[in-house]
């Protein structure tokens, strides 16, 4: 084998070439590996090795679905140990399992016309059995497999290359030209940095530890997670993650652990007791024990309505937390708040219980809406207000990457929030002092929900409290002269909103008597008396209350 000619990042290895039938991927990969060092592998080769049966006659004797499980049995393991390029037969894509196995990973996308891609394959009669149908000329069926298929090739690849007018060996030359460009990026340097799949872990301490994982591909954390004696789990989850719900089931029956999916409302309609009840209900049919486990995935209202089943059945079980958006993964999933809503109010009912572990996995952030994104970066700055002017100083400079969840800033951001939150839960779990800084400008925003019926996202309320707390800091005397205009500043940069005309400065106050902070009957507020240095301060001055609704845009 001669000597590579291009280096890259190690981290980027192994490549994965993936494309419809006729892309060139066996060919590229040769090609390719012989540029950037290590061996090329076809998985269906592979497949063939480890089965001693060719393609067609895996076809025949175990059906397509068969063919699926070796496949994805092959990949797995092509992954773990190859050092070089690996051609991915053109259907692997269909199964989500193989999607979550590439995530994180350096893809390219070999495109190619249905057209070309007939010309390619004439004369392979026999070797490709899902091309050859009687009723469709090869080039019909290419044309319908690119239709089904043209949507996974593209949420999987990292880059793509062109092909219909290139032989292998300028496909494969291209390919080296944009992974440099990659390696060059900000999106390569993160893929080097994190070790493409290497999983950062951020300890939470106190009575009962636990680990944050954040990172990539992380469906087999979840199970290693889990403690050994376990033998059923509740999956929790909302009806709209049913597909990712599918994919971490299959991962834990792979581990021959007995799942019971349960689904929820969406939003703030899971933290209901009813909702609860329906949990219970399930745990009791299946038999869920003490050694056993619920998982909850999604967003916060997930997490904090999961964690409050798993303190509550058999007065607690273990919870490992799998937050989908980046609200859930930078604060609802970490740090063992628990709880539920009731008619007068917002997270009235709950627990304080550690989870077990929580996973945050970065990929599922792929499909959040952008809107809910946003929301959660509401609660990224707080941490930066609080304690991480770091977090203050990447959003003012790079707010479009912050908005990107693929992005390597946001990406720290998530990690710099975290050890935010896990240093001061570690310190204070149970709210008796430094913990109630966590709950800056939730005084307003648990207000702002509960009189707009939870119709409001949580992130986007934090960040009108949190410009209500600067005005009520400003007219108290309190805080850095740029309080307002700042905090203004910074959430808009991400077009979060600062001002809220919705409800009348009454109902509100009324409201924030509920709050969990007020004492003695008195409104406690969490003030920055500096940048990054909070403190709680009793408010009883109605006026001011008042003329700092009045400032962020209510009705007196
Ligand atoms: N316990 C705590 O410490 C804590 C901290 C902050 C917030 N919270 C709570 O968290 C809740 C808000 O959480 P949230 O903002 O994550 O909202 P959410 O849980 O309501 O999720 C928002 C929506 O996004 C959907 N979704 C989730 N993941 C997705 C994905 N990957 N792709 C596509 N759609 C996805 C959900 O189904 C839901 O419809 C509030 O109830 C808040 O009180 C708790
Ligand atoms: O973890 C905490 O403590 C927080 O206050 C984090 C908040 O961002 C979060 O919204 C929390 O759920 C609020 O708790 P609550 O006790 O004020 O309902």
């Amino acid at each position: 084998m001669s000597a590579p000619t291009h280096s890259l990042p190690e981290e980027f290895f192994p490549l994965v070439l993936v494309g419809l039938p006729g892309a060139g991927k066996t060919t590229v990969a040769r090609e390719l590996s012989r540029l950037v060092g290590g061996a090329g592998c076809d998985l269906d080769s592979e497949i063939k090795r480890r089965t001693r049966m060719t393609i067609p006659e895996i076809f025949r004797t175990r059906g397509e679905e068969g063919f699926r499980d070796i496949e994805t049995e092959t990949l797995h393991h092509a992954l773990a140990v190859t050092r070089g390029v690996i051609a991915l037969g053109g259907g692997a894509l269909e199964r989500r399992r193989n999607r979550d196995l590439l995530r994180g990973r350096v893809v390219i996308y070999l495109q190619v016309s249905p057209e070309q891609a007939a010309k390619r394959v004439a004369g392979e009669k026999g070797a490709r059995p899902l091309l050859e149908r009687e009723d469709a000329s090869v080039e019909q069926v290419l044309l319908e497999l690119f239709a089904r298929r043209e949507r996974y090739y593209t949420e999987v690849s990292t880059l793509s290359v062109r092909t219909d007018s290139l032989t292998p060996a300028e496909i494969a030359a291209r390919c080296v030209d944009k992974l440099d460009d990659l390696s060059r990026s900000a999106e390569g340097r993160r893929i080097a940095a994190s070790g493409m799949g290497a999983t950062v872990r951020i300890r939470v301490g106190g009575e009962a530890p636990y680990r944050v994982s954040v990172g990539h591909g992380l469906a087999s954390e979840v199970v290693s997670s889990l403690r050994p004696e376990t033998r059923r789990v509740l999956l929790i989850h909302p009806e709209a993650l049913r597909e990712e719900a599918e994919s971490l089931r299959a991962s834990l029956s792979d581990a021959r652990l007995s799942v019971i999916s349960h689904t929820h409302p969406e939003g703030e309609g899971a933290k209901d007791i009813a909702v609860v009840a329906s949990c219970w209900d399930a745990l009791g049919r299946h038999h869920v024990t003490r050694r056993d486990a619920v998982v909850a995935l999604g967003g916060g209202a997930s997490t904090d309505m999961g964690g409050f089943v798993a303190a509550t059945w058999m007065r607690g079980i273990d919870v490992v937390q799998v937050p989908t958006t980046t609200l859930g993964m930078v604060d609802a999933a970490v740090g063992g708040k628990t709880g539920i809503n009731t008619p007068q109010g917002k997270n009235l009912v709950g627990a304080f219980y550690p989870p077990r572990a929580v996973i945050a996995d970065l990929d599922y952030l792929r499909t959040l809406p952008l809107d809910e994104h946003r929301s959660g970066l509401a609660e990224v700055i707080k941490c930066g207000f609080l304690a991480d002017p770091a977090i203050v100083r990447t959003v003012k400079a790079a707010p479009e990457a912050c908005l990107d969840p693929t992005t390597a800033e946001l990406a720290d951001l998530v990690e710099r929030a975290i050890r935010v939150k896990a240093d001061v839960v570690t310190d204070d779990l149970k709210e008796a002092g430094r913990r109630e800084h966590l709950n800056l400008g939730h005084t307003f925003a648990h207000a702002i929900e509960w009189a707009e019926d939870y119709r409001v996202r949580h992130g986007d309320a934090v960040a009108q409290g949190m410009v209500y707390a600067a005005h009520v800091a400003r007219l108290a005397g309190i805080g850095p002269d740029n309080l307002v205009e700042e905090t203004i500043g910074v959430l808009e940069a991400v077009g979060l909103p600062t001002s809220y005309r919705g409800s009348d400065a009454d109902t509100l106050i009324g409201a924030m008597f509920s709050d969990k902070k007020v004492r003695s009957d008195r409104l406690r507020f969490v003030l920055l008396r500096e940048w990054q240095r909070p403190d709680v301060v009793a408010i009883d001055d109605r006026d001011l209350l008042i003329e700092a609704a009045r400032r962020v845009g209510v009705r007196a």
